[in-house]
C-alpha cells in the first residue's frame, strides 16, 4: 500500500522523529530549557554565551540530535551549572539538594565526613556509639589477612568471628561463584548488603571479615561504617598477591604481570574508601603473628579493645 499518498512525506517525517525521541535526551532537553528560564537567558543569548549555534541549541532543547560532551560542557559553563546538573534530575532543578550542595561546596574532608555523621544520626541510621566498638569489621584487599588476623582477633576477645562471605552464601543459598556466573553483580552487592544487615542483628559483640570489595558499594560502606568499629588492614601490592599465591590460588601466575596491574589499580580505586576505616593497620614486612600483635595492641590504643 502506498501510505505516501495518505500521509505527506513532511508528516511521516515528523511522525518517525516523535517517535524516535530518546526519553533521555528529551528529559536533557527539557532540563536545559528550564534551567535557562530560570536564568532568564533566551535561547539566542545562550547560545552566545555558550558558543554554541542557535540551530544546535534549539535541537538540544528538543530532544533532537545528540550533543556531545564538550557542547554539554560548554551550555554547563554559560548556565553556570555542573555538567551533572544537565544530565540528571537530582541536580540544580531540585532546590533543597541545590542548597545543601551549596553549604558543602568547597568544605574539606573532615568538614565533609562531620556532614555526613550529623546525617547519619539524622536519618537515624547510625547505631548507638558504644555498640559501634563492640563489633570489629575488617576491611581490605584480598590477602590482607581478614581472614586470618579476624579469627585470631575473635578467639582472643572470646566474639563470635563472622566470615561475611559465608553469610552471603546462606542469605542467597547458593555458593558465591554461583551467584556471580548466574544471578550477577548487581544481584551479588544485593545480597552482601543484606547478608550486612542481618550480621549486624544477629551479632551485637564480633569481629567480621568483609569481602574485599565491599567498599565499593556506598550504602553498604554506609552501613557498614555507622555500625562497626572498621579496620583497614594494608599491605602493599606484592604482598597481597604473594600470599594469595601463596595460599594456592595460582589464577595470578598465568600473567603474572597483568594480574599485578590489575592488583595495583584495584588498590589505587579503593585506597580512599578503605581509608574511611577508624583504623589503618599496615601488616606489611610482618610475620602473621607479629602483625596480630601489633594490631591487637592497636586496638587496646585506639579502641580500647
Ligand atoms: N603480616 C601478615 N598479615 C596478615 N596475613 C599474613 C601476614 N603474613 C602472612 N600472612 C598470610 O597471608 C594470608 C592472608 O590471607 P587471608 O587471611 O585469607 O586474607 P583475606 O581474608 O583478607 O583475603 C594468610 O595465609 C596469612 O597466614
Ligand atoms: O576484592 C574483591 O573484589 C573480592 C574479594 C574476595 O573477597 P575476600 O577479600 O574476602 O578474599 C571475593 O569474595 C569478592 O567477591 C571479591
Ligand atoms: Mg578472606
Amino acid at each position: 500500500m502506498d501510505t505516501s499518498t495518505a500521509h505527506p512525506h513532511k508528516d511521516l517525517n515528523t511522525e518517525r522523529a516523535e517517535v524516535q525521541r530518546e526519553p533521555f535526551l528529551v528529559a536533557l532537553g527539557e532540563r536545559v530549557r528550564s534551567l535557562r528560564a530560570r536564568k532568564g537567558l533566551t535561547r539566542r543569548a545562550l547560545a552566545l554565551a555558550s558558543d554554541v549555534s542557535e540551530r544546535h541549541l534549539a535541537n538540544l532543547e528538543l530532544g533532537v540530535g545528540n550533543a556531545s560532551v564538550l557542547v554539554l560542557r560548554q551550555v554547563a559553563r554559560a548556565l553556570d551549572c555542573e555538567l551533572v546538573d544537565l544530565l540528571s534530575d537530582e541536580g540544580a532543578n531540585a532546590p533543597e539538594r541545590l542548597l545543601i550542595r551549596e553549604l558543602l561546596r568547597g568544605r574539606s574532608d573532615d568538614e565533609l565526613r562531620r556532614a555526613r555523621l550529623a546525617l547519619t544520626e539524622l536519618y537515624g541510621q547510625a547505631g548507638p556509639a558504644d555498640a559501634r566498638t563492640a563489633r570489629i569489621a575488617l576491611v581490605g584487599l584480598r590477602g590482607a589477612g581478614k581472614s586470618t588476623l579476624g579469627q585470631m582477633l575473635a578467639d582472643d576477645l572470646n566474639v563470635p568471628f563472622v566470615e561475611l562471605n559465608r553469610e552471603i552464601e546462606r542469605v542467597a543459598g547458593c555458593g558465591l561463584g554461583e551467584i556471580h556466573n548466574l544471578l550477577g553483580p548487581t544481584a551479588y552487592r544485593r545480597y552482601e548488603r543484606r547478608a550486612l544487615e542481618e550480621a549486624i542483628q544477629l551479632y551485637p559483640d564480633a569481629v567480621i571479615a568483609t569481602p574485599g570489595g565491599l567498599v565499593s558499594d556506598p550504602a553498604t560502606l554506609n552501613l557498614l561504617l555507622s555500625h562497626c568499629y572498621t579496620v583497614w588492614l594494608r599491605a602493599t601490592p606484592q604482598e597481597h598477591m604473594s600470599r594469595v599465591i601463596e595460599q594456592g590460588d595460582l589464577r595470578p601466575m598465568a600473567g603474572n604481570q597483568e594480574a599485578m596491574d590489575d592488583l595495583r589499580r584495584i588498590l589505587d580505586g579503593r585506597a580512599a574508601f578503605y581509608g574511611k576505616a577508624d583504623l589503618s593497620f599496615d601488616t606489611s614486612g610482618k610475620a602473621l603473628g607479629e602483625a596480630y600483635g601489633g594490631l591487637r595492641q592497636a586496638l587496646r590504643q585506639q579502641a580500647g579493645r
